[in-house]
C-alpha cells in the first residue's frame, strides 16, 4: 500500500479501563517497536514500567497502520512504522535549550523503502518548529540515515578499557572519599547530580526517566526489570558534599580478564569523576574496569602515571541535532570575541534556509535573517549547522570537510576566529 493510504495516528499512554493494564494499543506499539530492534516481546511487567516511565518522560507515540492487512493474520492494533518524540533540554554552552527529541523510528520490513520514514520524520520536525523548538535531535543506529534530513553529527562517545591489575598510579593525591551504598539510596542522588552535570557541560543533553530507574537498579540496562548484580558508590569531596556516582556490575568469572562494568558514572566536577576511577582502578580480584559514554577527548590519560593501562574501543557517533531555528539555537551558543559575519544555509525541507547575520559582542551574539540576502562570508547545507552550534570540529574541518563554504580564506579565518570552541561537547547518555 502507498504512503499515501496508510494511517498516520498517535497512540496513547493510556491503559485498559476494565483492568488496568496498559492498553491493547499500547503493548502493540511497544511490541513492533521492539521488534524493529530485534527485541523479544515485552512481559506483562515490563510493559507496566515502561509505562510509567513513558508517562514521566511525557512521551508522545506515533503508529502508522495499514488498514489493508487481513484482520484474520494480524491484529489491527499493531502498527507498521513507530515513531516516538519528547522533551528534554539540551546544553548549548551558553544556555540550556528546550530540544524536540526523536527516538524508537521502526518500519516494518515490508513497509520499507515507500517513504514512511520521510513522511513522518519531515512533518514531525515541522511541527516541531511550529511549536517553537530550535533544535530537534536523536541518536542514529546509522550514520547514513538522517544527513538528508539535515541531522548533523554533534557528539562522539567511546568505551574506556582500564587496565586495573597491580596498583594504579594516579599523579594527584586522593582527596575526599568513597562510600558503597546500595543503589535504590540513588533515586534522589542521580538525578541532583545528573542535572548538575547537565548545567556544566557543552553537549549535554537531558535524561529520560529510565536512567533514574537504572541508577537504582530499579532496570537492567537492556530490560526493564531489576537488576540485582548492580553496585554503587558515591564520591564525598572534604566538605563531605556527595559530588558524583557509580554504578557497576561484575561481568561475571567467565569474563577474560575478569571485568567489572561500568554502567553509569555521572561526576559534577572534575575531581569527583577522577576519584570515582580511582576507587574502580583500586578494586581487587578484577583485572579490567570499562566505562561506556567516554568523551573522545576523555582527560584520564593525564592523570595517570601509566597511560598505557588505558585503552579506548567503540569510538561512535552520540546525537545528531537538526536546527529548526538558527537565530534562538545560536543565540544560545558560546563565541570568542566580537566580530560580525553573515552565513547563508540551504536546507532541503526549507525550515531554516537564508542568509544570516551574526552580530557578536564579547562572546555572545545578535543573529538576524536577512530580508535582502547579499552575498554571503559562507555558505552550507543544514546538515553542517549540528556540529556548528555545538563546536564539535573546527571551522577548518568542516571548510576542508567541504560541509562548509566560505567566500575567501580571510572568511575562513574569521570564522574560525569566532566560532571555535575549546574542549568537546559531550553528552554522557543516549535515549
Ligand atoms: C532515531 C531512531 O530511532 S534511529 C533508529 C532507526 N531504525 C532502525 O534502524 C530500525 C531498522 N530500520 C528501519 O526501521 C527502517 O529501515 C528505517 C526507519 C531506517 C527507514 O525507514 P523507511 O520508511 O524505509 O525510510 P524511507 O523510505 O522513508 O526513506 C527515506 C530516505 O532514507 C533513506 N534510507 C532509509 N533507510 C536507510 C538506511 N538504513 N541507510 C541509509 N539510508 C536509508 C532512503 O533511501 C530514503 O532516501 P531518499 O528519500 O533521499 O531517497
Amino acid at each position: 500500500m502507498p504512503v499515501q493510504q496508510l494511517r498516520f495516528a498517535e497512540v496513547p499512554l493510556e491503559r485498559n479501563p476494565a483492568t488496568g493494564a496498559p492498553s491493547a494499543a499500547y503493548a502493540a506499539w511497544v511490541d513492533t517497536a521492539w521488534e524493529g530492534f530485534h527485541e523479544k516481546p515485552a512481559t506483562a511487567e515490563q510493559l507496566e514500567q515502561l509505562l510509567q516511565a513513558e508517562v514521566c518522560d511525557g512521551r508522545v507515540l506515533t503508529g502508522v497502520f495499514d488498514d489493508s492487512r487481513p484482520t484474520d493474520l494480524v491484529d489491527a492494533l499493531t502498527p507498521v512504522a513507530t515513531y516516538a518524540s519528547f522533551t528534554r533540554t539540551m546544553n548549548l554552552g551558553a544556555k540550556l535549550l528546550p530540544a524536540h527529541l526523536i527516538t524508537m523510528v521502526t518500519v516494518r520490513p515490508t513497509h520499507r523503502r515507500r517513504g514512511i520514514l520521510r513522511k513522518l520524520l519531515s512533518t514531525d520536525l515541522s511541527e516541531a518548529k511550529d511549536a517553537g523548538f530550535a533544535l530537534a535531535v536523536l541518536t542514529a543506529t546509522e550514520a547514513t540515515i538522517y544527513g538528508r534530513f539535515g541531522f548533523g553529527r554533534a557528539t562522539e562517545q567511546q568505551v574506556l578499557e582500564l587496565d586495573v591489575r597491580g596498583a594504579v598510579d594516579f599523579h594527584a593525591a586522593a582527596t575526599g572519599s568513597v562510600v558503597q551504598l546500595v543503589p535504590a539510596k540513588l533515586a534522589d542522588i542521580a538525578p541532583e547530580l545528573f542535572a548538575r552535570f547537565h548545567e556544566s557541560q557543552r553537549g549535554s543533553i537531558g535524561r529520560q526517566e529510565s536512567y533514574t530507574r537504572m541508577a537504582t537498579g530499579a532496570w537492567g540496562d537492556e530490560q526493564p526489570e531489576p537488576d540485582p548484580k548492580l553496585r554503587a558508590a558515591v564520591y564525598l569531596d572534604a566538605h563531605g558534599v556527595i559530588q558524583g556516582y557509580v554504578t557497576h556490575a561484575f561481568a561475571g568469572w567467565e569474563s577474560t580478564p575478569p571485568t567489572l562494568k561500568v554502567r553509569d558514572l555521572v561526576a559534577a566536577t572534575a575531581q569527583a569523576r577522577r576519584e570515582l576511577l580511582r576507587f574502580l582502578a583500586n578494586l581487587d580480584l578484577v583485572e579490567r574496569v570499562t566505562v561506556p559514554m567516554v568523551a573522545a577527548n576523555d582527560p584520564l590519560t593525564w592523570a595517570l602515571v601509566d597511560p598505557s593501562r588505558i585503552s579506548y574501543t567503540q569510538r561512535q557517533h552520540g546525537l545528531w541535532v537538526r536546527v529548526l531555528d538558527v537565530v534562538a539555537a545560536f543565540e544560545a551558543r558560546e563565541y570568542r570575541g566580537s566580530g560580525t559575519f553573515t552565513l547563508q544555509v540551504q536546507d532541503p525541507l526549507s525550515l531554516v534556509a537564508g542568509t544570516y547575520r551574526f552580530t557578536l559582542t564579547e562572546g555572545t551574539a545578535s543573529i538576524g535573517l536577512l530580508e535582502n540576502p547579499e552575498p554571503a562570508d559562507a555558505s552550507c547545507e543544514v546538515t553542517a549547522l549540528g556540529p556548528l552550534l555545538l563546536g564539535a570540529c573546527t571551522v577548518r574541518d568542516l571548510v576542508v570537510a567541504g560541509l562548509l563554504k566560505p567566500a575567501s580564506p580571510a572568511a575562513s579565518a574569521t570564522l574560525g576566529s569566532l566560532l571555535d570552541l575549546p574542549g568537546l561537547p559531550h553528552a554522557i547518555n543516549g535515549f
